[in-house]
């Protein structure tokens, strides 16, 4: 599939992220392709999935686009979205459409510049996204050869907002200043919240926990319960 094809199939969609870690109640990569398959059922154009095995599975029942990336700790760094061009090789072997990584102005840890991963992965036909937290780091991914912009990161480095809601701000400045397809991520939870986001006018939207994390939805109405007693 070219670029513009690909594009096209996720502009003005809903990607919808299936990730559920060790330490998750729904770590299983046949549940994550079943979160996928009912994500596909209900609309979405993509699915954004960590790690080989999950993608896999998802892969077997979902003929989406997939947005890949592998969280891995490393002792030297903070990032942990696919933070090394080990697990670009391992997310390119696999058959993704789009790798995301992070690209915050935090080390690099492995030596590999991230115009170098952006061109491992555009010499194997692969998009590569920008996972940010800034307006800055979004301008500076553009120069970096990235394909597409997430406001993944917001709230997750130390120098970003920490604000319980989804970093509207930087959406709408992301998508005034840069040229580059701007995707709204993170912490989108209530139908509000996807309204005012698309008054942004974002390429397109990921949603994750508010419809793949039940153990998150489960504690926002037990929360409304609590406060009412
Ligand atoms: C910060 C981080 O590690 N975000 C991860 C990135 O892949 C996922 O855990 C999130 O679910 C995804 O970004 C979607 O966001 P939300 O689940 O808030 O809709």
């Amino acid at each position: 599939m070219s670029k513009e094809e690909l594009l096209k199939k996720i502009k003005g969609g809903l990607i919808v992220s299936c990730q559920a870690q060790e330490n998750e109640p729904l770590h299983s990569d046949f549940i994550m392709s079943r979160m996928a398959l009912a994500a596909k059922v209900g609309g979405a154009v993509a699915i954004r999935a960590n790690g080989v095995k999950d993608i896999k599975a998802i892969k077997e029942v979902v003929d989406l686009p997939i947005i890949g990336l592998i969280k891995r700790d490393y002792p030297n760094t903070e990032r942990y979205i696919t933070p090394t061009l080990k697990e670009i090789k391992e997310l390119v072997e696999v058959g993704v459409d789009i790798v995301a990584m992070d690209a915050t102005d935090r080390d690099q840890n492995d030596g590999v510049s991230l115009e170098e991963k952006v061109k491992f992965l555009h010499d194997n036909g692969v998009l590569a996204m920008a996972d940010i937290s800034t307006l800055e780091e979004g301008i500076i991914a553009q120069v970096k050869g990235f394909d597409i912009i997430s406001t993944t990161l917001s709230g997750y480095t130390s120098y970003s907002p920490q604000i319980k809601e989804p970093d509207f701000k930087l959406v709408e400045d992301l998508t005034k200043s840069v040229s580059l397809p701007i995707v709204a991520e993170g912490r989108i939870t209530e139908l509000n919240d996807l309204k005012k986001i698309l008054k942004f006018n974002p390429f397109s939207v990921v949603i994750g926990g508010a419809i793949t994390r039940p153990q998150q939805i489960t504690a926002r109405y037990v929360e409304i319960i609590n406060s009412c007693k």
